[in-house]
């Protein structure tokens, strides 16, 4: 288990939407570099979890905490500001500007007090790392579905963040593209120094990458452990995973 300083904090994070409750007393403590991913079936309230730490809708009750401040009710700016980033599940770029002034308006949403994440500096340095460079002055329109997936983590990375949130970004791709998205993901922590909290479906790539995982199913976390634990937890295999995949460890 990871022993840096709480970056985030979910405490009995609920989200009802009428009779709805899509997130059912959530607790979350994320530390520093760690590198986690959240896992459950459709519907099981793993966007709307990362819509209330993100500051996207507000928590119904229960409390949130970035660096340590009490951001709960706030919106998506403060979130930024405490070094909150994330990305959706369908990605928001913005189609006529190029993917350097794409990452340039993620740095200016969160303002540029925050400290610089090393070797993310510039636009130019968040689009090599994403493999992007060669494209900086195109607009955005007239790249891949998978390269505007990547080009949202880099606006995501332009309010340089300390905790990044990725939701499905592997959706759609080919698997040599997931593969190359979950490497990616992991020297965003290794060698950037982020902590990262990843919801995907593909969940076999997931846990060869994760340290941990959270399972969400009817909006309760069921279960909070390493892959190994995770996969041999009886109500995860239950609600979600199925026999087989306790060989994925
Ligand atoms: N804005 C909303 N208004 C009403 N109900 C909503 C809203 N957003 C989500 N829900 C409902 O909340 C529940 C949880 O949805 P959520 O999208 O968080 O699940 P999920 O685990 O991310 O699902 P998926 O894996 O399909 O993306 C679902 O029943 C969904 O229909």
């Amino acid at each position: 288990m990871a022993e840096g300083p709480i970056l985030l904090e979910a405490r009995e994070v609920t989200v009802r939407f009428g009779g709805l409750t899509a997130v059912d007393a959530v607790c979350m403590q994320l530390r520093a570099g760690e590198l986690v991913g959240i896992i459950g079936p459709n519907g099981a309230g793993k966007t709307t979890f990362f819509n209330a730490v993100s500051g996207v809708v507000a928590p119904t009750s229960g409390h949130l905490f970035a660096e340590g401040v009490d951001l709960t009710g706030r919106g998506p700016h403060l979130y930024a500001a405490h070094g909150v980033a994330r990305t959706f599940q369908t990605p928001r770029v913005m189609v006529d500007m190029t993917l350097t002034d794409n990452v340039r308006f993620g740095m200016e949403f969160a303002g540029r007090r925050r400290e610089p994440i090393a070797g993310l500096r510039s636009e130019h340095e968040i689009l090599d790392m994403l493999g992007l460079a060669s494209l900086a002055d195109r607009p955005a329109s007239d790249v891949t579905p998978s390269q505007q997936r990547l080009l949202e983590i880099g606006m995501a990375l332009g309010t340089r963040p300390r905790v990044l949130l990725l939701d499905e970004v592997a959706a759609g791709l080919t698997e040599a593209e997931v593969d190359a998205m979950a490497r990616r993901i992991r020297r965003l922590r290794d060698e950037h120094g982020l902590t990262v909290v990843w919801i995907e479906h593909a969940v076999t790539t997931l846990l060869k990458y994760v340290e941990r995982v959270l399972v969400l199913h009817q909006g309760r976390k069921i279960a909070d452990g390493t892959p190994g634990e995770v996969v041999r937890n009886a109500e995860v295999v239950e609600a979600y995973l199925g026999d087989e995949m306790v060989e994925v460890e």
